[in-house]
């Protein structure tokens, strides 16, 4: 082996699992993040996505400890029905398959709406319904064709995406105004503001799906894929602050109302970038990039979504039987957004809600109940004793909440 650093047990590099990790967690919740962080603006949007990522963090350590005492391959349904039992089995499974649906139908309405943007850059209009359509279509039948078809045009996606990330937002990071950041024009309230991007927040740093995967993958190796779940979801920090920066460095405060007000899908917000950037060059670069980011998470959402419904209904994998698996994965999702269009904040919001409940608080109760059930346990414990554990529900809980108190217009929403 020449590299001993990346070197992890059978030779699985550690950088293919937090690249795994990494590719999950940066997808869709992205392009919500500047839109429903312009209310509290950059210093408190900093201070969020830090401590949200560390909570995040956390949570999928405290998933791993829980995993790490089944045998590899053992899944989220197995590693509930052993340690919460029956109640909780059920409804994880549920948050899972909502989670796995709302994010397709919110992928087929921020994927209409930039490749809608895309095309008007062609002098091509089409009805956002039949660009929704179209994007679905294009990319149900790579799943449909097979796992391996996904893996490998994902793959390419992500060379794609650091490439164009790099041109587009290296740009537009160059062309900051720090005024912007630290001084914003609006109306002079900021704090009230935090509470209702919280969910969001959690959508974006949301991979835990990947665990089980990664025990899989790398077999009882905490240290590897401790090290591939900090790298991973540290990638994905850093990308956010970039990200963050770009987008609140460019756009005003008061620029943001208008893009709040024309729904804050990806497209409106992607146009709003590109007005300020000096090449169309590089605005085509942002587009590709917010094309490709939107794509491949639809890819790898909907491959998890496709092999559960396989499993839930027990469809084989010849081609009639992937044929009735793709029409239960694909078809609902793409008929919300063929008569919603333009969901895709709200649909991010309720990804998080199902998100608080399967990836912060079980793995947190799961973790608890292990420790409980082997106290002699001398394998990987996440540091923080019971406390952390209560942190980590504790989070869980008031985001939630803060999702319904909004939903119900009781929470200050800026714009
Ligand atoms: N983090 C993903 C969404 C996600 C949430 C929960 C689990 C998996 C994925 C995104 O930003 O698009």
């Amino acid at each position: 082996m020449a590299n001993h650093m990346n070197a992890a047990p059978g030779g699985k590099s550690l950088l293919g699992g937090a690249m795994i990790v990494a590719g999950t967690t940066v997808g869709a919740g992205m392009f919500s993040l500047p839109v429903v962080s312009a209310g509290m603006w950059f210093s408190y949007g900093l201070m969020v996505l830090l401590g949200i990522w560390f909570i995040m963090l956390m949570s999928g350590l405290l998933l791993l400890e829980a995993n790490l005492h089944f045998e590899p391959g053992a899944s989220f349904d197995t590693l509930t029905r052993e340690t919460l039992g029956r109640f909780w089995r059920i409804v994880s499974g549920l948050s899972i398959a909502f989670v796995l649906y709302i994010l397709t139908y919110a992928y087929i309405s921020g994927g209409s709406s930039v490749v809608n943007h895309s095309l008007q850059g062609l002098d091509i209009s089409l009805p956002q319904s039949v660009a929704g359509l179209a994007f679905a279509g294009i990319l149900a039948g790579i799943v449909l064709i097979s796992t391996k078809a996904v893996d490998r045009i994902t793959t390419i996606m992500l060379g794609g995406m650091i490439i164009t990330f790099f041109l587009a937002i290296g740009n537009l990071l160059l062309e900051v105004e720090p005024s912007r950041l630290f001084s914003p024009n609006g109306e002079q309230s900021y704090a009230p503001y935090i509470l209702a991007a919280l969910p969001f927040g959690l959508a974006s740093f949301g991979y835990h799906g990947n665990v089980p995967s990664l025990v899989k993958y790398y077999g009882k190796a905490p240290t590897t894929i401790i090290r591939a779940i900090f790298i991973g979801t540290f990638l994905g920090l850093i990308i956010y602050v970039c990200w963050l920066i770009a987008t609140m460095g460019n756009i005003s405060r008061t620029g943001f109302v208008d893009i709040i007000s024309q729904g804050g899908n990806m497209g409106v917000l992607v146009g709003a970038l590109q007005q300020v950037m000096a090449s169309d060059w590089l605005g085509t670069m942002l587009t590709l990039f917010a094309n490709l980011a939107v794509a491949s998470s639809f890819l790898g959402v909907t491959l998890g979504l496709f092999d559960y419904l396989a499993d839930l209904f027990g469809f084989d994998d010849s081609l009639s039987g992937r044929a009735k698996t793709a029409l239960v994965t694909f078809v609902p999702p793409t008929l919300m957004g063929v008569l919603f269009p333009n969901g895709f904040l709200v649909a991010i919001g309720f990804a998080a809600l199902a998100a608080c409940i399967w990836a912060v608080i079980v793995p947190a109760l799961m973790a608890y109940k292990t420790r409980q059930m082997y106290p002699d346990y001398q394998g990987f414990k996440v540091p923080g004793g019971t406390p952390l554990i209560i942190l980590v529900i504790a989070f869980g809980l008031v985001t939630g909440v803060c999702h319904l108190l909004a939903m119900a217009d009781l929470l200050p929403v800026y714009g």
